[in-house]
């Protein structure tokens, strides 16, 4: 049926139409284009616009059909597709928080050793990196202490590998019980030796956490009967400390500490050895040997 062209009606009809074709094309837009937080709805906005729009121009029969027709888009078409985008940016919101959990939880796996739970040696050479850069920035002292178990290939030996496993999760546990601190680092160094990394601690400190282990292991009590040190698992330590200085070779920190762990083994084992060397030490210095002093446990 064809409209009369004059007839008011056929004008409103057009009017409303483009109006709220025109609102629904804002309306989607601002939302793909993120011009405006997604919580606060335009719609509200628009049905106010649309019904003065035509009260002003056209009377309160045609604001009626305008609010109606206006009221069917926004039942039909623009809540749901404002509900749609909601569902969706809420179902994208928690695939970037398990996403972010699972890396958190992938990071903490390529740091942490498998058996032990503790930092492997990938992670102690990243924190000692950034320790003794740190250390060397704020003038503080870096200590560390290498730990070995004593007489392990015996203990393997003697009750098997898996027991072995467990005697070394045992003394990684006493490791952390005894390394308190939040900057302490206990690290895997390499089969059954152990580190702790220790910010801001000098070498007495760092005694006193070595003593601390003994006591620790000793009250453990780990059963080695065949133990010819002692019949319950016990460790030897080496123990060094150092004022770092930036781009000098922090792998003096380390070859101090063998050092001890050395002496404390050829000293009978079951005790720790200090290398008593608080010093600034150089690039040039770096290679120049520590003498070893030797304490019982
Ligand atoms: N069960 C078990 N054993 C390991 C692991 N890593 C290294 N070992 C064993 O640790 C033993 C180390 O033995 P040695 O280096 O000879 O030293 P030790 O017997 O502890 O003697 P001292 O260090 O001189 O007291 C070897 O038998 C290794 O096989 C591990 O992850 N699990």
């Amino acid at each position: 049926m064809r409209t009369n062209p004059k007839s008011p009606f056929s004008h409103l009809h057009h009017l409303a139409g483009l109006v709220l074709v025109i609102a629904l094309l804002l309306e989607s837009a601002l939302y793909f284009s993120n011009l405006v937080p997604r919580q606060e709805s335009l719609i509200p906005a628009l049905g106010a616009l649309l019904n003065s729009l035509a009260s002003a121009t056209l009377g309160a029969g045609t604001t009626f059909a305008a609010f109606a027709s206006g009221a069917l888009v926004v039942a039909f078409i623009l809540l749901p597709i404002q509900h749609f985008y909601r569902a969706r940016e809420t179902l994208l919101l928690r695939e970037r928080e398990r996403l972010a959990a699972d890396n958190a939880k992938l990071a903490r796996q390529a740091a942490s050793d498998g058996l032990l739970g503790i930092a492997n040696r990938r992670e102690f050479d990243r924190v000692l990196k950034l320790e003794w850069r740190r250390a060397a920035r704020e003038r503080q002292p870096l200590s560390l202490l290498m730990i070995d178990i004593d007489c392990f290939k015996r203990f393997n030996d003697s009750y098997g590998h898996q027991e072995g496993d467990a005697c070394l999760r045992g003394v990684a546990e006493v490791l952390q019980a005894a390394a308190a601190r939040p900057g302490d680092l206990v690290a895997r160094y390499g089969g059954e030796e152990m580190a702790v990394l220790m910010p801001h601690t000098d070498l007495e400190g760092a005694s006193r956490l070595a003593e601390r282990i003994h006591t620790l292991l000793a009250e453990r009590r780990l059963s080695f009967p065949d133990s010819p040190v002692a019949n319950h698992v016990t460790v030897s330590i080496g123990v060094a400390a150092m004022l770092p200085v930036r781009n000098a070779n922090r792998a003096a920190l380390i070859r101090q500490a063998d050092e001890g762990l050395y002496i404390a083994k050829e000293n009978g084992r079951n005790r720790t050895a200090i290398v008593p060397h608080l010093r600034l030490i150089s690039t040039s210095d770096s290679e120049s040997r520590a003498t070893g002093h030797v304490q019982g446990a």
